[in-house]
């Protein structure tokens, strides 16, 4: 900042010494000649401006480094961080920033403004030479007005005048960009703190516990919530004195009205966000002791907020086990199956080379769909438009699509033989009944070893089949117990239960329901 304001005063204070020395000798065309190179040289990089233009990118490794680059935004945030992808992403971006080699990056507006002759070079330098050259002619015609001493002032004042000009243009773009960062800075500090990372291994190593602790571990990860409070930096408090106990290997299904806290809940139970107060055990330890990649691997998460990577679809579903990447094709198949996503590999014109989502993301158009005809009020379709629109077509999925896409990368997690929990938010709610039906039972049937915990809104073979249900309301557990449990209980969660169950009761005409 100092420096900008210090070349601005040296600027303006060269600007004035030469023009009040121009006017005294009478050329003040002197100032201008002295001004022509920086403007010229700030302004040929933009000759892109007010054409009609597109560009697309085919070099299949930009796509794939700029791909992996763009997992690291907010979008894809949760989801990396859950799935210990950081290692992958990084060593995948270096991989294919290598094959991109000395390509040159940048925006194709800027490339574009790159002269590809010399001769804006050479009318650069001529330019700059022009103060000089016009001092030069001037001492030739009026000898007695031009002293060496004054030629030689005149000569420092404007190669100043350049040079601080010519600083000023590039501080200006970089105190802009500098206030973009600033700005995106400022946005990061309102994420909430890191995590803090633990000191022990997960699965404990065998010996460290009793063995019947090591059992019950393998059959699952177990949670022991106590009076767990929860509050968004905002200030929203979404769970208030929660306590709950899931065990080993159980399936939980976690229910309740919008807002009742139930993905919050989650997000503590896989270690997404801390409590505010209270502590949650895991197999007996504090959550927060144990090696935060250690607790990831042993995770599985299938929330309604992941999404869908501009990645390949093998890439896609090998998201889930990255280790696998380029392994065994049979296992990726068999994911795809119980996710239930083949016929979407089916359809897809490269199969599971197909890059989903792209490349719409790495093209971009700046043209008027009209071209005006001066002839005629008739304005013709701008021929740039066909070419645009020929194209190839970015390949996108539907809401259902993707989250079938989402679990059979889940079901790829399960490979890595390390995953203990699998936390399924409200994540088939795009997915038509009958598909969220197999997926359930798909998930229900590969839990050995897992404990599985869902939310749902949905009451059917989930809540009939969980070991426990949690039900809340208003950030509280209200209700906890198996389905015929709750049902007597005649509380809320028999309160849901029968709303939705009315749904589907049809009243005959003598009047009689039947369900
Ligand atoms: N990121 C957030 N920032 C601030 N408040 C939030 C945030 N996420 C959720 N909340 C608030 O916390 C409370 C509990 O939300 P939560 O998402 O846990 O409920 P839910 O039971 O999962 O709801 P739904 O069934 O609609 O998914 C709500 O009042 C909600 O508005």
């Amino acid at each position: 900042m100092l420096s900008f304001f210090s070349t601005i005063t040296s600027m303006c204070a060269n600007f004035i010494l030469i023009v009040r020395t121009s006017r005294e000798l009478g050329h003040p065309l002197f100032a201008l000649a002295c001004i022509l190179k920086p403007l010229y040289d700030s302004s040929y990089t933009h000759i892109l401006w007010g054409f009609d233009y597109f560009y697309h990118v085919e070099n299949k490794d930009f796509i794939h480094m700029q791909a992996v680059a763009s997992l690291t935004e907010e979008d894809h945030r949760s989801e990396v961080l859950a799935g210990g992808l950081s290692d992958y992403i990084i060593a995948e971006y270096a991989k294919s920033s290598n094959r991109v080699g000395n390509l040159p990056t940048a925006r194709p507006e800027s490339q574009y403004g790159l002269p590809s002759t010399p001769f804006p070079d050479i009318l650069s330098a001529l330019l700059g030479r022009a103060p000089i050259m016009y001092l030069a002619l001037f001492a030739i015609v009026n000898p007695s007005v031009f002293s060496v001493t004054t030629f030689a002032i005149l000569q420092q004042y404007s190669a100043n005048l350049q040079l601080s000009l010519k600083f000023l243009l590039n501080g200006i773009r970089q105190f802009r960009h500098e206030c973009q960062q600033i700005t995106s800075l400022y946005d990061s500090l309102k994420m909430p703190a890191a995590l803090s990372d633990g000191y022990l291994a997960y699965p404990p190593r065998s010996g460290s516990k009793s063995e019947k602790v090591q059992s019950e571990v393998s059959r699952g990860m177990s949670f022991d919530v106590r009076e767990v409070c929860f509050s968004y930096p905002n200030g929203t408090s979404a769970l208030t004195n929660v306590s709950l106990s899931i065990k080993s290997g159980q399936l939980v299904a976690i229910v309740g009205t919008n807002g009742s806290g139930k993905s919050t809940l989650m997000k503590l139970l896989t270690r997404m966000v801390e409590p505010t107060s209270g502590t949650i055990l895991v197999d007996g330890n504090n959550m927060a002791d144990y090696r935060l990649s250690d607790f990831r691997q042993a995770t599985a998460s299938f929330m309604q907020d992941h999404g869908i990577f501009p990645l390949s679809f093998l890439e896609n579903i090998c998201m889930g086990n990255v280790d696998a990447v380029g392994c065994d094709d049979d296992e990726v198949m068999d994911a795809v199956r119980k996710g239930g996503a083949e016929d979407i590999l089916t359809g897809l014109a490269e199969g599971q080379d197909t890059v989903l989502g792209g490349p719409n993301d790495y093209r971009f158009g700046a043209f008027s769909m009209n071209e005006d005809d001066d002839d005629d009020d008739d304005k013709k379709p701008n021929p740039l438009l066909a070419r645009w629109e020929g194209l190839p077509q970015a390949v996108l999925t539907s809401g259902g699509e993707k989250q079938r896409i989402i679990a059979a990368r889940t079901f790829m997690r399960f490979n890595s033989g390390k995953v203990s929990f699998v936390a399924v938010d409200e994540a088939s709610s795009a997915i038509d009944a009958a598909g969220e039906m197999q997926l359930f039972d798909n998930l229900i049937k590969e839990r050995k070893a897992k404990t599985l915990v869902i939310v749902t809104h949905r009451f059917g073979p989930v809540t009939r089949q969980a070991d426990l249900i949690l039900c809340m309301k208003d950030g509280t557990l209200c209700e906890s117990g198996r389905h015929d449990e709750l049902l007597a209980l005649g509380g809320e969660y028999a309160k849901l239960y029968t709303i939705q169950a009315g749904a589907f009761t049809t009243v005959d005409v003598d009047g009689d329901s039947n369900a």
